[in-house]
């Protein structure tokens, strides 16, 4: 485990430049849609993440030939030759990543059978696969859970359905349409979640040949086809990243630029950042070195130089505040004066973080209770799923253990926000949703190094 330390020396605010590429949630998925066509397709833009290694793994275990093309971050996917993979060699894959449970309907439709491995992401809660499982059922997929993972096979093929989430879940949503686009007839799917990262997984869809209709209230409707095509696509940048980025900026009184941010996906956000206190600029064009096709502008984040002032969130589906902003951002609320309160609606234990951070001397108390918001699905049980913060508090450095990827993320904010020299363990799960992120921090003026 010792390569997986890093020292950081903190006190030094963090100012400069950094670029955010393809998003994380979207990438993987668009990765898993190239399966359902006939013909290559090509997604620009892709991080060096680790779900995207996760994700070619698995293409290229079921015969999808994965090359790199001309330009940075460019991949091909060829699924001209989809085969079956053996349950040993994708087991390889077990509990590295959540986007494995996506290749369920891409792979019913190519070879009527599908293995799934058990599921990694986030520790942040219990993540059932309940709607997933049951929205397959109802394509006409036969769904068997097994000590080593789930086995599908569809004898009937897969049929259109109604369909209604009993939460607008983000993976659910996606099953339903990587499944529906090529299932016999019309889905009609109710509560559906319409996240940005789903928006552009539909834009994908529909360039290869899907028939997709986003109605109003979270009603998405669609119409079976008999093939698609490849595509070709630059996915949205990555709203969470930028977002982190930003965070990183107020708690460590820096000014950074995230170059590929952009402002419409990220609205709830800024109106939060704001009103913290925290300043941001967004430019529409490119400054005159930047020559990148396809992404324009970015957005400046910095600290104001004054007090910051607290404030009460609640995360929410889309286009409430999204969930992954706020371990990072709960960083930067310990250095506002005030008591803010945070109420996490989307998963029940995303606060566990937080002790490592009063470990370093945040006050932040944690409770059962929804507060400052809308009751949830969670109060009245014991989850521990609102953070009450009282700032200004002074961070001194610590040696953390991280635990998943944004609380890790949040690990090493604090860590550069706090004086002296802390030890943070675990580092490398941060490399499965932020690329480079070592050289990023080198380039903001952070001083960090692999112990
Ligand atoms: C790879 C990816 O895109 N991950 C994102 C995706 O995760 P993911 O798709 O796993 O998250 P979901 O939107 O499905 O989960 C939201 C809530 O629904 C619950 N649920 C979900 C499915 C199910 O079958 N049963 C059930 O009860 C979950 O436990 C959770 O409480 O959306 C989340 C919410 O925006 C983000 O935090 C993750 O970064
Ligand atoms: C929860 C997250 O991701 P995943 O669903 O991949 O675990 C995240 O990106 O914050």
């Amino acid at each position: 485990m010792t390569d997986d330390v890093l020292a950081v020396h903190g006190g030094t605010p963090l100012n400069g430049r950094v670029r955010v590429r393809g998003a994380k949630n979207l990438v993987s998925k668009a990765m898993v849609a190239s399966l359902l066509g006939d013909s290559p397709s090509t997604l620009y833009d892709v991080p060096a993440i680790r779900d995207v290694e996760v994700v070619t793994g698995l293409l290229e275990l079921h015969g999808v030939r994965v090359s790199r093309g001309e330009s940075d971050g460019e991949l091909i996917f060829d699924p001209s030759n989809v085969e079956s993979a053996s349950t040993d060699e994708i087991n390889v894959h077990a509990g590295s990543s959540r986007i494995p449970i996506l290749f369920c309907g891409p792979l019913l439709h190519r070879l009527g059978h599908a293995f799934i491995p058990d599921l990694g992401g986030c520790h942040i809660g219990p993540r059932p696969i309940d709607f997933h499982i049951q929205a397959l059922r109802q394509f006409g997929a036969i769904v068997d859970k097994a000590p080593e993972g789930m086995h599908l096979t569809a004898p009937n093929g897969l049929h259109g359905t109604k369909f209604e989430l009993p939460y607008p879940s983000v993976g659910a949503t996606e099953q339903v349409l990587l499944t529906a686009v090529l299932a016999e007839g019309v889905t009609e799917l109710r509560n559906a979640a319409v996240e940005p990262e789903i928006m552009d997984l539909i834009c994908v869809l529909q360039k290869m040949g899907a028939i997709i209709t986003v109605h109003t209230d979270r009603v998405i409707e669609i119409k079976g086809v008999k093939r698609l095509g490849g595509y070709s696509h630059r996915p949205i940048p990555d709203r969470i990243e930028a977002a982190s980025w930003a965070a990183a900026a107020l708690a460590t009184r820096g000014d950074i630029t995230v170059l590929g941010a952009q402002q419409a996906d990220m609205g709830t956000f800024l109106n939060v950042f704001r009103s913290i206190g925290g300043q941001f600029e967004v430019t529409d064009t490119l400054p005159p070195n930047e020559t990148r096709p396809g992404r324009e502008g970015g957005i400046r984040f910095w600290h104001p130089g004054t007090e910051l002032t607290a404030v009460a969130l609640e995360t929410d589906v889309h286009p409430g505040f999204a969930t992954d902003w706020q371990q990072p951002l709960v960083v930067a609320l310990t250095q506002a004066r005030g008591i803010s309160i945070v109420h996490e609606t989307v998963y029940e234990q995303r606060l566990g973080y937080t002790e490592a951070l009063n470990s370093m001397g945040a006050t932040i108390q944690t409770y059962r209770d929804c507060l400052g918001g809308t009751p949830c699905r969670f109060g009245r049980r014991n989850f521990h799923h609102s953070a009450v913060i009282a700032g200004p508090s002074k961070l001194h450095a610590a040696d953390l253990v991280i635990p998943d990827l944004r609380a890790g993320f949040s690990h090493l904010i604090a860590a550069l926000a706090a004086e002296g020299t802390s030890r943070v363990y675990g580092v490398n799960l941060i490399k499965r949703g932020y690329e480079n992120f070592e050289t990023k921090l080198a380039e903001l003026g952070a001083n960090v190094e692999r112990v």
